[in-house]
């Protein structure tokens, strides 16, 4: 039976079948102006996951890739009803919200004692000890809890099935290919299928799949095991705030009648036509930004620290995008509750 279409491929496919989601080729280009200025700069390089971010792990060695895979299997729908009302992880005296709780929350539990990144531990850490690992400071837990739950338990038991309890092994079997990763991972733990229908055809977006070979390349600093060949063929995580953020520069643009929808904060389901159209036009519209900003690059004869890629625009606009929120407060985001991102 063949696969699904690939992301790139899937996201293409969809932006030119695409009904209530458009891709803006002023804001694409204008975006692309506003990278320009950044790329020589330490945001839009490799070492900016580190550098940018004090809950990232500093070491690049087994330890650090077994943290970037237990917050990946994590890394979902951390979004809540009401903004005001959500969950919250004070650590070390700073508080995180969203993706950001989940790693305070890992570096709160490791601080404890507790080995939240063996698998050993979390294939078989229970329901409760999960709701004390991953507690918030608010009256809102981190949703999907449960999930979260028997999802560290089927990763954990597989990971130490198939890779000996160590990511690091599955990382080697890859061959210093990020498609091949990318495909082992989905291919060995099914919390990364994310795949769906559109218009008949079967397409991808592996967006936890994507992410985590993204930061395994980051974490390892693009050396060693982490210095895949083809790191650019990975394409942006399909998430829900880059839609906001591409919206909110001018890139993306919704038809009158799914913004109605998203203002009134209705839920699209996994896999809805609408919902697919909001993360397949995101992807494509961040590989075109990344081809107008190379081509400016050249013509500008200007000098980047390393190749520019869809990964690091990524992070740079989801970076852009927490920096921005009340900028973007009237913009609203897609509400899909699902374990794929
Ligand atoms: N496209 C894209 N989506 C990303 C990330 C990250 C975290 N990566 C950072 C960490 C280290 C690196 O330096 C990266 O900067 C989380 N997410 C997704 O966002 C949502 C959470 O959002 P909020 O509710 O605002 O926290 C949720 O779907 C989550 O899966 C990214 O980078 N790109």
């Amino acid at each position: 039976m063949d696969g699904p279409l690939p992301p790139r491929e899937s996201a293409k496919f969809i932006a030119e079948n695409s009904r209530d989601v458009f891709i803006d080729g002023g804001g694409v280009r204008r975006v692309a102006k506003l990278l320009l200025a950044k790329a020589s700069g330490p945001e839009l390089r490799l070492g900016g996951w580190k550098a940018l971010h004090e809950l990232n792990p500093r070491a690049a060695d087994e330890a650090a890739v077994n943290w970037v895979f237990v917050t990946d299997t994590l890394n979902f729908s951390f979004w809540s009803e009401h903004e005001e009302h959500k969950c919250l992880v004070g650590y070390r005296g700073k508080t995180y919200s969203g993706y950001w709780s989940l790693c305070a929350a890992v570096n709160r539990a490791l601080d404890e004692g507790i080995p939240i990144t063996s698998a050993s531990y979390y294939a078989t850490v229970t329901l409760d000890q999960v709701q004390h690992i991953f507690r918030s400071d608010t009256d809102v837990p981190m949703p999907l809890i449960e999930e979260r739950h028997r999802i560290l338990n089927e990763t954990g038991k597989i990971l130490l099935e198939k890779f000996e309890g160590s990511f690091l092994n599955c990382v080697r079997k890859s061959e210093k290919s990020a498609q091949k990763l990318m495909h082992l991972v989905v291919e060995s733990f099914p919390s990364y299928r994310d795949v769906t229908q559109y218009e008949g055809k079967k397409i991808s977006f592996y967006k936890r799949a994507q992410i985590l070979v993204a930061d395994t390349w980051s974490v390892l600093e693009g050396e060693g095991d982490g210095c895949f060949k083809d790191i650019s063929s990975i394409t942006m995580f399909a998430d829900y705030r880059l839609p906001q953020v591409l919206v909110h520069l001018g890139a993306l643009k919704y038809s009158k009648e799914l913004l109605e929808k998203l203002l009134k904060g209705e839920m699209l389901l996994y896999g809805n036509r609408q919902e697919v159209e909001i993360r397949g036009c995101s992807l494509w519209c961040v590989e075109l930004i990344r081809d107008c900003l190379l081509e400016l690059i050249e013509n500008k004869g200007e000098k980047t620290s390393g190749e520019i890629n869809s990964i690091l625009l990524d992070y740079y606009l989801w970076d852009y995008a927490r920096d921005h929120r009340e900028d973007m407060k009237g913009i609203p985001f897609h509400h899909t509750r699902c374990i794929y991102y």
